[in-house]
């Protein structure tokens, strides 16, 4: 494990009514209080509609809460879409940008998440900003180019280590129950973090989590990865006991 502090982040996607997800966040919660003493930061990030109730639960304790996306505009005309500082108001601390799901469904080009990037600064969140090549990119060998000119354009020049935290989420591990091999992850990892310290003084402090299929099974291998930083899971993060684990694999 790195000097940085982990970050294990919980990608609730399209899950969860207000009932499993207020049971969700208050089981980790209340596991994070009596655990008290931490090795990594946790975040969730639920649906829209549940991110009040869980910051509510969560209330300013060990647990923090996040949005999925956000609009790159302040308000405006954009039905059904959801401003950064609208996720700040009702107490989110981060927001997801540039997850390959939004990426494909909603044909989102890496100019849009800078520019998504950038607005989420502006409302003084973090921005988990997501990066990962298709399986059709790996087989070319086109991993590396892909994700560095993912990194190039989605990343802003205002971005800090503090502001801005990068996951790595290879398209074909994600959902799959594939896991990229450790091999495979240093390698991404280790470019990711050579682009960072080419473009920013201080590129050696961003935190670069790992995406794809983490569970309490490889979560201790994956961590312990050089230039791994935490971990973004999905299905995993939808059970206490799970998500939990895979909390307790950063000791
Ligand atoms: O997309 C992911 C997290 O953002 C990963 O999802 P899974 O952990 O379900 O593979």
């Amino acid at each position: 494990m790195s000097q940085r502090r982990p970050l294990i982040a919980g990608n609730w996607k399209m899950n969860c009514l207000r009932t499993d997800g207020l049971a969700l966040a208050r089981g980790l919660s209340d596991r994070a209080k009596a655990k008290g003493d931490l090795a990594c930061d946790i975040l969730v990030c639920p649906p829209a509609t549940l991110i009040s109730d869980v910051a509510g639960v969560t209330n300013g304790g060990a647990v923090m809460v996040g949005g999925q996306d956000c609009h790159v505009a302040v308000s405006g005309a954009h039905t059904g879409d959801i401003a950064a500082p609208m996720l700040a108001d009702i107490g989110a601390s981060h927001v997801l940008v540039g997850h390959s799901e939004r990426r494909a469904d909603h044909c989102e080009s890496s100019t849009v998440i800078r520019q998504k990037t950038m607005a989420a600064h502006d409302a003084g969140l973090i921005a988990v900003v997501c990066v990962g090549e298709t399986e059709q990119e790996r087989d070319l060998g086109a991993t590396l180019a892909v994700v560095n000119g993912q990194i190039a354009v989605s990343v802003p020049d205002d971005a800090t280590p503090e502001n801005t935290v990068i996951a790595y989420e290879p398209v074909w591990a994600i959902g799959t129950g594939r896991t990229a091999s450790v091999d495979e992850v240093a390698e991404v990892h280790a470019a990711i973090r050579a682009e960072l310290t080419a473009r920013f003084d201080d590129g050696d402090k961003f935190r670069i989590l790992y995406g794809g299929s983490v569970k309490p099974s490889n979560a201790a291998e994956l961590l312990a990865v050089p230039d791994v930083d935490g971990a973004l899971v999905g299905g995993a993060s939808l059970k206490v006991d799970d998500f939990w684990q895979i909390i307790e694999s950063c000791a």
